[in-house]
């Protein structure tokens, strides 16, 4: 079965070339591309990355007009075939072109870009340039014409000297080189008498070691040995050595143990006598520590049941998705380790996603002590090597354990039995950029490609996943729900007070600690125990605002106000980039009072010290960590006791697991209440339910403190009281009164352009067009009137940042109930819209599922 054509997408970002295209596979490449291969393809004028869609025995093109691949550049395709099938189907669900489904999936280190390389011609005479003006001229007849060999200048005959001499040189090398003579060079290349060919280099290559190993052995090693000469003394010595170990060994071992030159050694190959190789080898970012081996615990009875039914699962290779509802604390990382544990036994692989910020060494430490050198880990802080070659371990099988972030679901395990999703309810776990992908998805959808199981664990489940386990509605995803209500340790989950700040107000206390939370900490401080301070903020930022005038810096470019930051002393937009130093006076009205107002952990930090003199606290905030591995150290030296409080953002909630920690205090509750976000109060709840877990979960009683202004608010309530059944009833009465996720589903459509008028203009248009065809196909309708289908259009109206980048911000919210094919009518739109306007200006950016709507 032999294919001669190929479906490729190429690595070029635009609406039209969202489609694969077809060439043809050259005779030497036959058998070795492969659906998933990953090939250097002319493109116009430039050679371009692209993705092996599928094979063919023949094309609909007339193979004349099809170009051959050029060069296959992974000998194992990159992209296993079920990975390329389910690019398809995210371009379908996410409205994303192909190639940024595919590129999402492999590391950075493979997105590789074009670089041109310069070579003499073939035929120095310009053969090229000649049989090129002839095919125009309609001669096809070129070859039996008289060539005339082309005359060059000194200069030319320079340039062209160099180029043969060394065979092949890059073109930046060359004008670098030949930097005054552009000209020269440019004609030579135009003339064909210097070829120009186009090659994909990755960004990072495998690394290598030099090694060094004897070439000979026995009788003859005898011989060489003795045919030394006085003056090959060192040679003589090297080959010794090499002899004696029998194995390769590191060029530096060599040079450092025997204090040889490099060039010693190289006399000794380039006689015959040694080999000098490049090895690959891995980078490993775990290589300096050593992780102690844990083995399983004893299951408690509510384990029992949870482990029972997943691996039932895992042994009758059949497709299952589980909720596991348990408390915190409650053993559910336990459960994934034994449930791996039996998926590794049955051959297969398995993957365990967790939040960016809770992929903490202490998280990783639990998988690598259970499963050892078993484990690949991939998140944001490895370098772009290291990640590959984790990545790599994976893709050739030398691992069988993936943990990593939200893009760790595109693992490219051969036969997946596994995937376990930790936090499930985590917003982070939607890509903000494109491809707008949510991992839950993904994960499903994968674990019903390879028949396998899926284990989406929280302490406080989305209510998107609640609903569907509870309604069994959605027959694509309906997941078990299976709960842990107790914890293995006996501990009581921490007795939750509600301060009402208001009152604490109205009775002269100013500070922005309650009286009941002072005491708190200053008896921790006495009995030597840990405080765990929470500043619930989101989008935590600090900005500066004049007290005399009112003006608050804001981003030239951008409709948002600038983020102070204290390390650099500067003022920074988080949308664009732009930065500017803080300024000490006001630019409106020159008045002194300029102040940096906001959330401040520094602020809580200042106060903390004013409070109580000699405290030690470690704060954990965008400012402090930074830096590659600071968070990790802040949590170390917590951990150490080298710190009385930790005081952080979200930070300080996940995960976080130290025995002396007896006091939570939340400083400010609600502030994310007041957030326009449906999601709210979902949010809140999941937050201070999370901190308050982490008090008392070892020996010591624990106790919280939520300081709020807003006591009554049932998601404060609820949280205070662990309970999770009864918010959750409280808030899917709200979302179904607003027709609300998971009542519906929605599409956020952003339209931006530099011009407000035409931007409304065609934003005005996108909605009515829309409007229009739904209206059509009888979708179009109010979602109050219950109908089983029914899709609703609100907007445009301007986006809650109007202006970023100076391009002005439209929206549209796409509202949905229903098997309707929204998003496919969304795009068709969409894609009207701009065809009509051919302004390549006009963006317009869908988002299926939002998680952000601000
Ligand atoms: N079967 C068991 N027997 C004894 N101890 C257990 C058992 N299972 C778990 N534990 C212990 O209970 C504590 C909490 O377990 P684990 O971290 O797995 O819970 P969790 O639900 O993942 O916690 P969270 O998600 O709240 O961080 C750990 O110290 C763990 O070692
Ligand atoms: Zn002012
Ligand atoms: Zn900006």
């Amino acid at each position: 079965m032999t294919y001669k054509v190929a479906k490729v997408i190429v690595d070029v970002p635009s609406r039209e070339t969202d489609r694969p295209f077809d060439y043809l596979i050259p005779d030497e490449l036959k058998g070795w591309i492969e659906v998933g291969s990953r090939v250097g393809v002319p493109f116009g004028r430039r050679t371009v990355q692209g993705f092996v869609l599928s094979l063919h025995r023949e094309s609909d093109m007339d193979p004349a007009r099809m170009k051959p691949i050029q060069e296959l550049l992974d000998l194992m395709p990159p992209l296993p075939p079920d990975l390329v099938e389910m690019a398809e189907w995210m371009s379908r669900k996410y409205a994303c072109s192909m190639i940024s489904a595919l590129q999402v999936m492999i590391p950075a280190a493979l997105k590789g870009k074009a670089e041109r390389y310069i070579s003499v011609a073939e035929d120095e005479g310009g053969q090229d340039a000649l049989s090129e003006a002839d095919a125009e001229a309609g001669n096809a007849d070129s070859g039996s014409l008289f060539v005339v060999p082309e005359l060059l200048t000194g200069e030319e005959e320079e340039i062209v000297a160099y180029v043969k001499a060394a065979g092949q040189v890059t073109m930046d090398h060359l004008s670098a080189r030949f930097a005054d003579r552009a000209g020269d060079l440019k004609g030579l290349i135009r003339r064909g008498i210097l070829a120009e060919t186009q090659m994909i280099k990755d960004k990072v290559r495998k690394k290598t070691v030099k090694t060094v190993s004897a070439a000979v052995s026995g009788e003859e090693a005898e011989r060489a040995l003795a045919s030394f000469s006085g003056q090959a003394r060192r040679q003589k010595e090297v080959l010794q050595f090499l002899l004696e170990v029998g194995v390769p060994l590191s060029l530096q071992e060599v040079l450092s143990t025997l204090r040889v030159t490099a060039g010693t050694v190289a006399k000794l190959a380039e006689k015959g006598f040694a080999v000098i190789e490049d090895i690959e080898v891995f980078r490993d970012p775990y290589r300096n520590r050593n992780f102690k081996g844990t083995d399983p615990l004893e299951r408690t009875a509510e384990q029992e049941v949870v482990y029972g039914k997943v691996t039932e699962t895992l042994d009758e290779r059949s497709y299952g998705v589980f909720l596991l509802h348990g408390v915190t604390g409650s053993g559910k990382t336990e459960v994934y380790l034994q449930t791996i544990e039996r998926c590794i036994s049955l051959g297969r692989q398995a993957i365990v996603l967790v939040p960016e910020i809770s992929l903490t060494p202490q998280m990783v430490e639990r998988f690598k002590g259970r499963f050892g050198g078993k484990v690949a880990v991939m998140h944001s802080r490895l370098s772009t090597g290291e990640r590959y070659d984790e990545w790599r371990k994976i893709r050739e099988g030398r691992v069988q354990v993936a943990i990593g972030a939200r893009s760790a679901v595109f693992a490219p395990f051969a036969d997946l039995g596994l995937i376990v999703m930790d936090e499930e309810h985590e917003t982070s776990y939607k890509q903000e950029e494109t491809p707008k992908y949510h991992a839950r998805d993904v994960a499903v959808y994968r674990a019903h490609q390879h028949n396998a199981a899926v284990i989406l664990g929280s302490a406080t489940p989305s209510l998107e996943s609640y609903h569907a386990a509870r309604s069994q509605a959605d027959d694509n995803f309906a997941p078990l729900l299976l709960e842990m209500k107790q914890r293995p340790s006996g501990s009581h989950l921490p007795g939750v007070n509600i301060v009402d700040m208001r009152e604490e107000l109205r009775d002269g206390n100013r500070s922005m600690f309650s009286r009941a939370l002072h005491e708190g900490i200053a008896a921790r401080l006495e009995r030597g125990e840990q405080t765990v301070l929470l500043l619930n903020r989101r989008g935590h930022s600090t900005f500066v605002m004049c007290r005399t005038c009112g003006y608050v810096a804001g981003c030239p470019e951008c409709d948002i106000s600038l983020t102070y930051h204290q390390k650099s002393n500067n003022l920074r937009c988080h949308y664009c980039g732009y930065a500017a130093p803080a300024p000490s006076i006001c630019p409106e009205c020159n008045s002194e009072h300029i102040r940096y107002f906001g959330t401040g952990t520094q602020r809580v930090e200042g106060e903390l010290a004013k409070l109580f003199p000699g405290i030690r606290v470690i704060r954990m905030d965008v400012d402090t960590t930074t830096e590659k591995g600071s968070h990790e150290k802040l949590l170390q030296t917590f951990r150490e006791k080298k710190g009385d409080v930790l005081l952080g953002t979200q930070m300080v909630a996940k995960g976080l697991d130290f025995p002396d920690v007896t006091l939570v205090g939340v400083i400010a509750a609600d502030t994310a209440l007041n957030f326009p976000d449906f999601r709210s109060a979902e949010k809140t709840f999941q937050l201070l339910t999370q901190v308050a877990g982490r008090a008392g979960r070892h020996q010591l009683p624990g106790e919280v403190f939520i300081q709020t202004y807003m006591p009554d608010h049932y998601s404060v309530i609820h949280a205070s009281r662990h309970d999770y059944g009864s918010f959750v009833r409280e808030e899917l009465n709200h979302r179904r009164a607003l027709h609300y996720p998971p009542y519906s589903r929605l599409i956020l459509v952003t339209l931006s352009h530099e011009k407000l008028p035409l931007l409304l203009r065609m934003a005005e248009n996108f909605a009515g067009d829309l409007r229009g065809k739904a209206q059509r196909l009888g979708w179009y309708g109010n979602l109050d009137r219950f109908a089983a289908e029914a899709l609703d259009i609100l907007g445009p109206v301007a986006s809650p940042i109007p202006r970023i980048k100076n391009r002005y911000r439209f929206q549209c919210m796409v509202k949905y109930r229903g098997p309707l094919d929204a998003v496919r009518l969304v795009r068709e739109t969409a894609a009207d819209t701009l065809a009509n306007l051919r302004d390549a200006s006009l963006q317009i950016s869908i988002d299926v599922d939002p998680q952000m709507l601000m």
